[in-house]
C-alpha cells in the first residue's frame, strides 16, 4: 500500500502542490488526472524517491520512504516513464538487466530471459531500442520496471505513444497484470476515457490541490464541482436564468449541467429555444454548435446529430432534454 500524507512541494519558491493526501491499496489502480503542469509527474517522482525535498511524508507499506536514509531498493517501486527512458546504447536485454545490477550473473541471466518471455519480446533481445516499434519499446520499459518484482508500479502516460488499437490492447493487458500480481499502481494521464476505463479510483488535481479523490463510479456520478465534472464527462452548461424558468432552485454558486449525449434537438416548442450557429462533421455523427435565444451560454453548447441536412442556421429549434438528467453542482 502507498500512503501520501500532507504532501506539498515548491520549486523556486513557487508552491506547486499542497496538502495532498491519498492511499493506494494492493491490487488497486489509481489515476491522477489534471491539466498539464499541475504536478502529476512530481507526485510520481516523489513516490519513486527521485524527488526528496518535499513537505509531508510518503509511506510504502509500513516504511516511511521520504527520509534520505531509505534507498531505492527498499522502495520496491517500478517506474515506467512517459518517454520510456530506455538506454539507446544498450540492447533490449541489457536495458532490462540494468535494473538488476546487484544480482549475481547467472541469476540475472535467468531473470532477464523470464522477463523477455513474459513480455513477449524474447525475439528482439539483441536489438537496439531504436530498432523497436513504440509498442515493443513500451514492453521493454515495463519489463525493466517489473525486473525487481516491485509492489508499486508508477506509470507516467504509458500509452501516449501508441496508436489507438495498440493502446486499448496494452491497457487491458497491463490492467490484468496489475490485478494478477496484486500491485498498487498509480497512473498519470491527460486522457479521461483512459482514466475511466482502467482505474479503481481517480484523483483530480487542480490549483495545487487534490480536488476530489474517490472511486471511479463515485467521482463520475457525484462530482464535487463543475471542474471535476467537466474533466470527466462531455458536458453542456445551461444558463441559470433558464433553469429558474423551469421552477428549479439554483443559486449563483451553482451551475446546471447535462451530458452532451443526453441533449437532443426538436421542433416542438418549449422554454429552451435555440439557434444553430455551426456544424462539424465528426465521422459517424455531426456536432451542432448551438446557443439559446435570449440567454447566452458561458460555454459552447453542443448537440450530437446523425444528419445535418435537417438543420439550418436561420430556423428556430428547441432543446429536448429530460429534466431528471440535469445535475445541479457547485461552480
Ligand atoms: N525539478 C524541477 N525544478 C523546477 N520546476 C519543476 C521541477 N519539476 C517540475 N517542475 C515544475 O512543476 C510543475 C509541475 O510539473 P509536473 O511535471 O509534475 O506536471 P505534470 O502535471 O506532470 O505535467 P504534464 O501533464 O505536462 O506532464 C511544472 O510547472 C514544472 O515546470
Amino acid at each position: 500500500m502507498v500512503s501520501v500524507n500532507s504532501f506539498g512541494i515548491s520549486f523556486d519558491k513557487t508552491k506547486i502542490l499542497e496538502d495532498i493526501n491519498f492511499d493506494v491499496n494492493e491490487g488497486e489502480i489509481v489515476t491522477l488526472l489534471g491539466q498539464s503542469g499541475c504536478g502529476k509527474t512530481t507526485i510520481l517522482r516523489s513516490i519513486a524517491g527521485l524527488q526528496r525535498e518535499h513537505e509531508g511524508n510518503i509511506c510504502i507499506g509500513n516504511v516511511c520512504v521520504s527520509s534520505k536514509e531509505v534507498f531505492k531498493k527498499d522502495r520496491e517501486v517500478g517506474y515506467i516513464f512517459q518517454d520510456y527512458a530506455l538506454f539507446p546504447h544498450l540492447n533490449v536485454e541489457e536495458n532490462i538487466a540494468f535494473a538488476l545490477d546487484k544480482m549475481p550473473k547467472k541469476e540475472k541471466e535467468k531473470r532477464v530471459t523470464k522477463l523477455l518471455e513474459q513480455f513477449d519480446i524474447a525475439s528482439h533481445r539483441k536489438k537496439s531500442t531504436h530498432q523497436l516499434s513504440g509498442g515493443q519499446q513500451q514492453r521493454v520499459a515495463i519489463a525493466r520496471a517489473m525486473a525487481n518484482n516491485p509492489k508499486i508500479l508508477l506509470l507516467d502516460e504509458p500509452f501516449a505513444n501508441l496508436d489507438s488499437q495498440l493502446r486499448y490492447k496494452t491497457k487491458m493487458w497491463l490492467k490484468a497484470l496489475i490485478k494478477d500480481l496484486n500491485l498498487s499502481a498509480i497512473l498519470v494521464t491527460h486522457d479521461k476515457k483512459e482514466a475511466l476505463s482502467i482505474s479503481d479510483k481517480i484523483g483530480i488535481i487542480h490549483n495545487k490541490q487534490l480536488l476530489q479523490f474517490d472511486t471511479t463510479l463515485n467521482i463520475y456520478n457525484n462530482p464535487q464541482n463543475y471542474y471535476v465534472a467537466n474533466f470527466l464527462s462531455e458536458l453542456n452548461l445551461i444558463p441559470n436564468e433558464l433553469i429558474k424558468k423551469q421552477n428549479i432552485d439554483i443559486n449563483e454558486d451553482k451551475v446546471a449541467v447535462i451530458e452532451i449525449h443526453k441533449c437532443k434537438i426538436t421542433k416542438s416548442i418549449n422554454n429552451f429555444e435555440l439557434k444553430v450557429l455551426d456544424s462539424s462533421f465528426c465521422g459517424e455523427y455531426y456536432e451542432l454548435l448551438v446557443d439559446f435565444v435570449d440567454y447566452n451560454c458561458e460555454k459552447t453548447f453542443k448537440i450530437i446529430v446523425e444528419n445535418v441536412e435537417d438543420f439550418c442556421e436561420n430556423e428556430t429549434y428547441y432543446l429536448d432534454i429530460d429534466l431528471n438528467d440535469l445535475k445541479i453542482i457547485a461552480k
